[in-house]
């Protein structure tokens, strides 16, 4: 189970890397990391074991970020009713993103990161649809179009595979002006 004091912080090399292809069947090892970084995330989003363990929640964790240089990320985003199912739920494998909305989406309250201490205000223009192709832990391979607060998400975690921060998307002059016809997502 991870634990803040695992998570890597933006000043370690491994954070700015491009991380390395999974390869299948996966090993013992990948598939522990797979679930403990599942693990995180489930923890997290419960009021009571985040607490406990001192965590910041998250809705998405990548294996960087855990001192993993590989193509690999936990996602879980939660419907807005929390008893329906989530949004998206999946360890994302050697994703690619296929193809892309030209339009741009934005989280209103802008983005923050595990990795990075320090609040870095604005909006992260994305894509606000996505086609997203992965495998999961099983190799199966999946494609999925994705939009608004999950293609977010997955935008950010496939970021850190190549060594992308998020606040390296916030314009430095105007940090809340956004491109025109951005769907601001709250
Ligand atoms: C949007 C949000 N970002 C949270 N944290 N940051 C993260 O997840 C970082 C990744 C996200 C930052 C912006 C896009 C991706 C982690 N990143 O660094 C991984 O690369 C949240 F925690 C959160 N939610 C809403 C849902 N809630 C359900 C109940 O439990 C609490 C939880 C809080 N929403
Ligand atoms: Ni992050």
């Amino acid at each position: 189970m991870y634990l803040m004091k695992d998570i890597t912080r933006d000043g370690n090399p491994v954070l700015r890397k491009r991380a390395a292809k999974v390869s299948f069947p996966l090993s013992d090892e990948d598939q522990k990391l797979a679930k403990d970084m599942m693990k995180y995330l489930e923890v997290s989003q419960d009021p009571e074991l985040c607490k406990k363990y001192k965590l910041r929640a998250g809705v998405g964790l990548a294996a960087p970020q855990v001192g993993v240089s590989k193509q690999m990320a936990a996602v879980l985003v939660p419907a807005p009713d929390e008893d329906e199912k989530p949004l998206f739920k999946d360890v994302i494998i050697n994703p690619v993103i296929v193809s892309e909305s030209v339009q741009y989406g934005a989280l209103t309250e802008g983005e923050g990161c595990l990795s990075v201490d320090k609040d870095v205000p604005g909006y992260v223009p994305r894509h606000d649809r996505i086609t997203l192709r992965y495998q999961d832990v099983n190799g199966e391979t999946h494609k999925v179009r994705l939009k608004h607060y999950p293609a977010i998400v997955c935008q950010h975690e496939i970021d850190h595979l190549h060594g992308v921060l998020f606040y390296d998307h916030i314009n430095k002059d105007q940090p809340f002006e956004a491109p025109a016809d951005t769907v601001m997502i709250s």
